[in-house]
């Protein structure tokens, strides 16, 4: 692929002056076959078993949500300024208190390892590569501390943790532990998957994480494990979140408790989806919120997320940041998410397309592939820094449709 042409993003980072890491671009792609995130991902689906593409791809029920987070992006038009000195381009921006060589992070995804053997070593070592904050899920095939070390001690690094009543306060203060001793800043706290999603493919094809892979994850994370149980019926993880702690599911005062126990550790609540659920988190203290609907695969026809953030922006008022992730999968895609009010974006089913194709140098590409993306659209809106984007920028579409 020809690379576009100027900066990257995160050299432009470096010549702020920036203390950054110098990222490795991966230019030695052979061809220019992969172009686009969507070329990683048809990719994925020729190098990947059936099962793990739709495991990965999949959405609950009939999928609108999932469909709905990409189609909201293509209804929102860009306005951009023009005249603008962009020789140069800087996208850095601090995020909780972390300088970030650009605002695109990886959003936690589970089961690295039914992608690419490398699992989540590769993609830590691609996020370390590319500046990128990684999200490590509580559902890793790969254990906390081992993802650390391979992304090395430059590696921007925070944790997620489900609030599902399977997890007693004992095992979540363990975790806790972990990552506070293995270098993770903040605590990624996933709020929408008291039950996982019922995702109908997985059921068809009777997915389960290769039983190697499963073994590793129990020991790296206590994951809900996916799977087969002895009579033949699947298990998508509702058995066992059904046996709470003291009767009990986990609820807003764990958030609280959370704190108690985190350190220095942040607390982002991740799968904000209302105002009403933004003001509760602001209520219970937390440092950022994380507009998501866990890509479309938990309550199937929620909102786009895209479409659910300017309701939280409203509501929060500049009281915390606020993240969002879902359907991202351009640059322009990142620029409308920052134009209606986030401090970051994340992603998630990219990096899997990334890992599917060669692991690390995947998901470098797929990473660079879009910061290019984003740097070249900052150029053509007119921004030279990621604070000129503006709420002015994005119209819907059906503003344009009103006045012919
Ligand atoms: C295969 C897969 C596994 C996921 N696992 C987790 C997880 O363990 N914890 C979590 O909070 N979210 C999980 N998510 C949701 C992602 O964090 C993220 O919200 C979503 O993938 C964003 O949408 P996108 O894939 O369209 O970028 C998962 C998503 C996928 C596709
Ligand atoms: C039990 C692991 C589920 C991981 C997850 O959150 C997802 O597949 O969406």
């Amino acid at each position: 692929m020809g690379r576009l042409e100027g900066q990257s993003a995160t050299a432009s980072a470096a010549s702020t002056g920036m203390p950054l890491p110098t990222p490795k671009s991966d230019t030695a792609r052979p061809g220019c076959t992969h172009v686009n995130v969507a070329d990683y991902e048809r990719r994925a689906k020729v190098v990947l078993p059936k099962g793990e593409f739709d495991y990965f791809a999949g959405g609950a029920n009939d999928m609108v949500t999932l469909r709905e987070n990409r189609a909201a992006y293509r209804r929102l038009r860009l306005r951009p300024r023009v005249l603008r000195d962009v020789s140069s381009v800087d996208t850095t921006r601090t995020v909780l208190g972390e300088r970030m060589a650009h605002p695109i992070g990886i959003s936690p995804t589970a089961e690295h390892r039914a992608a690419h053997d490398d699992g989540e070593l590769a993609t830590a070592r691609a996020a370390a590569g590319t500046c990128s904050m990684m999200v490590v899920s509580s559902s890793a095939t790969t254990a906390l501390e081992d993802v650390a070390t391979a992304g090395g001690p430059n590696m921007q690094r925070w944790f997620q943790l489900s609030l599902s009543s399977r997890k007693n306060r004992t095992v979540l203060a363990g975790l806790v532990r972990r990552a506070i001793a293995a270098g993770y800043t903040a605590l990624v706290v996933t709020v929408d998957r008291p039950v996982l999603g019922r995702r109908e493919a997985d059921l068809r094809n009777c997915y389960e994480l290769a039983p190697r892979l499963a073994e590793g994850r129990v020991v790296s994370a206590t994951g809900a494990r996916i799977g087969r149980r002895p009579d033949g019926t699947m298990d998508l993880g509702q058995a066992s979140d059904a046996r709470p702690e003291a009767g009990k599911s986990l609820n807003w005062d764990d958030v609280h408790w959370l704190r108690t126990i985190c350190g220095d550790m942040k607390i982002v609540v991740k799968s904000v989806m209302t105002r009403e659920a933004a003001e509760e988190a602001l209520a219970h203290g937390v440092d950022a919120v994380w507009v998501s609907n866990h890509g479309g695969r938990q309550l199937d026809t929620v909102p786009a997320t895209i479409e659910i953030l300017p309701e939280v922006v409203q509501a929060v008022r500049g009281r915390c940041e606020i993240f969002v992730d879902g359907g991202i999968r351009r640059g322009t895609d990142v620029l409308k998410a920052l134009a209606l009010g986030a401090s970051a974006v994340f992603i998630g089913r990219p990096v899997i397309w990334g890992l599917a194709h060669s692991g690390e140098h995947g998901v470098t590409d797929v990473i660079n592939l879009l910061n290019e993306e984003l740097v070249q659209a900052m150029r053509l809106m007119g921004c030279k820094k990621l604070g000129d984007i503006e709420r002015s920028m994005v119209a819907h579409q059906s503003s344009y449709h009103a006045k012919l």
